[in-house]
């Protein structure tokens, strides 16, 4: 396994960029620590490809760096850089029985026999697959393709880093979640970095020690799930994930209190004086629906999604999501709304300002 090093690294299809809107793939300078599990999200055209492409060797940077264990590797080939990928779409030889094909990387590097063999059980028994070992591949369907795919990706121990690109697109809903837990159990029992792109947050957040988000050809945070959720580092993650997203609303701030439409919310911090565009954010779960306390609202909308009800409000002419308990009451007389103090984040141009503890 390997630590991989970004290093100042961009990328532009442009022969000749003019500005930053001319690069896929922003500035961006980072360790991946060795043996770690890492998903990047983001929405399509974000550049995750781009990036994932350029990790691989398919894909030459036109600024930096990679290296992998301290070694630059920026211009070797990707058969030169011992990784293992897996696509969207399957790749198998179809004349090839299922064992074999789930051999060949192994064999490919001289591994004996018996361990082979044994090897190819154990990757078979991960992907349900083990009483296929002796069907040719031709004729499978997509789906069972596609975990031969990840099969052959997973056989070998001795790899820098597992690359997956949407590998879970062709699987069915069930499949997916049972190789998502496999793929999770896999990197604790042998430790393989692992780089998995996705544009679906479950997907991310279920795999992934840490999540690198990635937003207009920019990584705009990497944390674990919770650091995503608690204190999203940009306005895009506390949208992009939740369900539903962060409420962003448009204030003013001074000092430890925030001002929307010239009324007044206390924050849990003080702040210098911002300019620019100003926004709090907070997310639906910490914002409380009552009879008596906090700030004007009007329910427009209840849905109850079984584990928990999203109150669609109006909030001073913004929309806002409000979550309550599956067994809260919902009633007319329910026109405020207050949230807590120590769960509103300030933006500033979109990015996180951290204030001094009040
Ligand atoms: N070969 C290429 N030539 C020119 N532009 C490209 C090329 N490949 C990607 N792009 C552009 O670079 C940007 C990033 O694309 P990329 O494929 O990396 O995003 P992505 O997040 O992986 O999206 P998707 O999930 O749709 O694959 C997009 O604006 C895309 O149109």
């Amino acid at each position: 396994m390997a630590r991989i090093t970004l290093d100042n690294l961009a990328h532009s299809y442009l022969r000749t960029p003019a500005s930053e809107d001319d690069y896929a793939l922003k500035e961006l300078n980072h360790d991946w620590e060795d043996g770690a599990a890492y998903a990047l999200l983001g929405a399509s055209g974000c550049g995750k490809s781009t990036l994932l492409n350029i990790i691989s060797g398919l894909l030459m940077p036109s600024q930096g760096r990679i290296l992998f264990d301290g070694q630059d590797v920026t211009h070797a080939a990707t058969a030169e850089r011992n990784i293992a990928q897996v696509f969207q779409f399957p790749v198998v030889y179809d004349t090839m029985t299922v064992r074999d094909n789930l051999a060949f990387p192994l064999r490919n590097r001289g591994r004996d026999e018996t361990y082979v063999a044994e090897r190819v059980q154990e990757i078979a028994r991960m992907i349900g697959m083990e009483d296929w070992l002796d069907r040719k591949a031709r004729g499978l369907t997509a789906d069972a393709k596609q975990k031969i795919s990840l099969g052959r990706g997973m056989v070998r121990k001795d790899v820098n880093a597992l690359l997956f690109d949407e590998p879970l697109t062709v699987i069915d809903p069930h499949m997916k979640w049972e190789l998502r837990t496999q793929l999770k159990k896999l990197h604790h029992d042998f430790g393989h970095t692992m780089i998995y792109v996705t544009h679906d947050q479950t997907e991310a957040l279920t795999f992934a020690d840490k999540v690198v988000v990635m937003y207009d050809g920019r990584v705009v945070q990497i944390g674990t799930p919770e650091e995503l959720f608690e204190r999203p580092e940009h306005t895009f993650v506390g949208y992009f994930i939740g369900s539903p997203g962060m409420n962003v609303i448009p204030a003013r701030v001074e000092g430890n209190r925030a001002y929307i439409d010239g009324t007044e919310l206390p924050l849990s911090a003080g702040y210098g004086p911002l300019s620019g565009k100003v926004e709090i954010g907070v997310r639906p779960e910490f914002a409380r629906l009552s009879s008596s306390e906090g700030l004007p609202v009007k329910v427009r909308r209840v849905e109850d999604v079984g584990r928990h009800k999203i109150i669609r409000a109006e909030f001073f002419g913004h929309d806002i999501n409000i979550i309550a308990g599956e067994d809260e009451p919902v009633g007319a007389d329910m026109t405020r709304v207050s949230f807590d103090p120590g769960h509103v984040n300030v933006y500033n141009d979109d990015w996180l300002v951290r204030g001094a503890a009040a």
